[in-house]
């Protein structure tokens, strides 16, 4: 594809510097660099590694945080505007983020329902626009299979989940199209056919393409429109392969490669084996960007006959002929909340969201059958250890007992496994949202909801059955008002996972974490220690336990009204079940309100939550 001169470069920028701060003070990460790209065209960036491919990529998609950013950014020759720019550029990150349950049409379809506009597209043409990008991704006749992983998931193979990943942009049809490394851990053959399908839209849509790419092969490269070469964040090059491979001729540098990508990375990387090395190829690398900054000025390649040899032997003794960092343009990137709006209403959101949530819940087949066994094997182990509860002194102890174990059955089963797939899924959630697919509180109105059948069902029958085995007092009133505080921890308990799985950064910190969290919160319930004789300096915190209500909301409904006989050689006798709730101290707040005091304490947690997922996926980007 040729750009032609007249054309308005759809993106251009010019002395993009970019500092951040390290512990030896600022690191300037990119110095100087300009460019344009026109529609159609397919640009590649190349260097070694740490030169700055993706920090470039990044500034110019609008995706950096951190760190001042200089430098002068358009798009069509105008000021970018964040809401714009943001709807027409689409960036593909290096790692495949999406559902691995999902089949790869429904992974498309979902893309498309909730980023192209219903008032815009009915739903025959969005359904046309999947089964398009499909065919030209050559994903047809894998549109039914799983997306799966590379980390053992069962699924399409590497170079079609990469398709699939640019497929979910394509769908909105961009102007700009960005790829982070999309070669990266696939065979050459796949690597050639994502280089190819991607020149190919790029000339069928007219297509603006930028990638960054490690080491292409010299198939890949002969697709490229251009190349942008850099090195310590320098630019070495920006213009096409043939010119590029002359003009490091011309500088005395004769390519001995086939590959000229190889010629490209050898003349550029900076040589770490020891200080005086290093030092040599970083003036080697400084007098490449002033030569190639000297022939953007000349407008004209440097005449070999007069450089070669020179040039090199200059490079090879000599510092840096000019400093390039000393004229920056002033104009500094300010932080910019965007938030990219949405593109229909919350409920039609909603609606997609929930069959998609439902429909990973059930493929789900650990957390379905984890979800519905362990409340089974807990009403097993409930109901035959404490089997037929009488009317001795031993029952008020195993009273107590089940009692606990059927408060803390409700949440550590509950809570690492929802947790867990909240965790999991929280990274795709966040590039969606980055992409302005939908609102948080859709999503997070989805995820709770599905969340409650899988989670409920299987406990209601595990309450039912442990009442019935165990013998709990026949009363149904008391079955009912026992299975609402039931149903009120389980709800503070998903709230409490949501809590965790938006706090903590990482699964492992945070299956480390909730455990001692809940561990020590137990002790707070009323069992093991009284509730009325905590240390008064942190008796505050039976407030905010949730084993605490709801152990005192089980204790108080199962003992009231009960009779107790006593043996004669009994040291200590309970004779009313009145007598046991005031021994632990759990009569200090009636049923009623411990079921609405969990209802609240579930309330105050999803809403802990939902602040804590708006504050992380706001996008906080430096924007030029
Ligand atoms: N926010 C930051 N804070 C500190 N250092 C940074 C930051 N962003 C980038 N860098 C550093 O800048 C250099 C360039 O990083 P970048 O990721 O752009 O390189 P790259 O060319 O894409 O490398 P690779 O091919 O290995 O991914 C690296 O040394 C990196 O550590």
């Amino acid at each position: 594809m040729k750009a032609s001169s007249e054309t308005t470069p759809i993106l251009s920028w010019s002395n993009i510097t970019y500092d951040v701060k390290s512990k030896q003070g600022v690191r300037r990460i990119l110095h100087n660099i300009s460019g344009e790209i026109y529609p159609g065209e397919l640009v590649a960036i190349m260097g070694s590694s740490g030169a700055g491919k993706t920090t470039l990529l990044n500034i110019l998609s609008g995706r950096v945080q951190g760190g001042r950013l200089y430098g002068d950014i358009k798009f069509n020759g105008k000021k970018r505007v964040p809401h714009t720019f943001k709807r027409l550029l689409a960036y593909v990150e290096q790692d495949d983020l999406m559902f691995t349950q999902m089949t790869v049409k429904e992974t498309l379809a979902v893309s498309a329902q909730l980023r192209l506009s219903d008032e815009k597209y009915t739903k025959e043409e969005k359904t046309e626009r999947v089964e398009s990008v499909m065919r030209q991704l050559r994903l047809t006749h894998v549109a039914d299979s799983r997306v799966g992983s590379s980390s053992g998931e069962r699924g399409v193979s590497g170079g079609e989940r990469k398709r699939v990943s640019i497929g979910i942009e394509l769908v909105t049809d961009p102007a700009i199209l960005v790829l982070d490394e999309p070669s990266s851990g696939l065979d050459s053959s796949s690597a050639e056919m994502e280089v190819g399908l991607t020149k190919e839209m790029a000339v069928q849509r007219r297509l603006c393409t930028l990638m960054t790419i490690h080491q292409p092969s010299a198939e890949m490269v002969a697709k490229f429109d251009k190349v942008i070469i850099l090195a310590q964040g320098k630019l070495m090059y920006m213009g096409r392969v043939g010119e590029a491979v002359s003009h490091f001729e011309g500088l005395g540098f004769p390519s001995t490669h086939a590959n000229p990508a190889n010629f490209f990375i050898d003349l550029t990387t900076i040589d770490f084996s020891s200080s005086k090395a290093m030092h040599r190829s970083e003036v080697h690398v400084q007098a490449l960007a002033d030569a190639f900054i000297k022939h953007k000025e000349s407008g004209m390649a440097i005449d070999s006959g007069n450089s070669t040899g020179s040039f090199a032997s200059e490079v090879k003794t000599s510092c840096s002929r000019q400093d390039i960092d000393i004229d920056i343009t002033k104009e500094v990137a300010a932080m910019t909340l965007y938030e990219p709006a949405p593109m229909n209403s919350w409920i039609s959101e909603l609606a997609i969201l929930l069959k998609r949530e439902w429909a990973l819940s059930v493929r789900n087949r650990s957390l379905v059958y984890g979800m519905a066994c362990e409340p089974l094997v807990m009403m097993i182990f409930l109901g035959f250890v404490f089997f037929q509860l009488d009317n001795n002194q031993a029952s008020v102890q195993n009273r107590i007992g089940a009692l606990f174990s059927l408060t803390v059955s409700c949440t550590f089963p509950v809570i690492i496994p929802a947790m867990t797939v909240i965790m999991t899924a929280r990274d795709v959630v966040l590039r969606e949202r980055s992409g302005g697919a939908y609102r948080m509180s859709s999503y997070f109105f989805a995820k709770t909801l599905c969340f409650y059948p899988l989670v409920y069902l299987p406990y209601i029958v595990m309450y039912a059955g442990s009442y019935f085995i165990a013998h709990f007092q026949y009363n149904a009133a008391k079955f009912f008002i026992g299975l609402a505080n039931m149903l009120a921890i389980l709800f503070a308990s998903m709230g409490f996972s949501f809590v965790v799985s938006m706090l903590v950064r990482s699964l492992e910190a945070a299956h480390i974490i909730t455990p001692v969290a809940l561990a020590v919160l137990m002790l707070f319930a009323g069992n093991m220690s009284n509730a009325k004789a905590v240390t008064p300096v942190l008796r505050w915190i039976k407030y905010v336990c949730i084993y605490f209500y709801a152990y005192s909301g089980f204790v108080q409904n199962e003992f009231t009204g009960l009779e107790f006989e006593c043996e004669p050689t009994a040291a200590i006798c309970y004779h009313t079940g009145e007598d046991v709730v005031r021994t632990y101290g759990l009569d200090e707040l009636p049923i009623w309100l411990c079921i609405v005091l969990n209802l609240v304490l579930g309330i105050a947690f999803y809403a802990i939550a939902y602040c804590l997922l708006r504050w992380m996926a706001k996008p906080r980007y430096l924007w030029l």
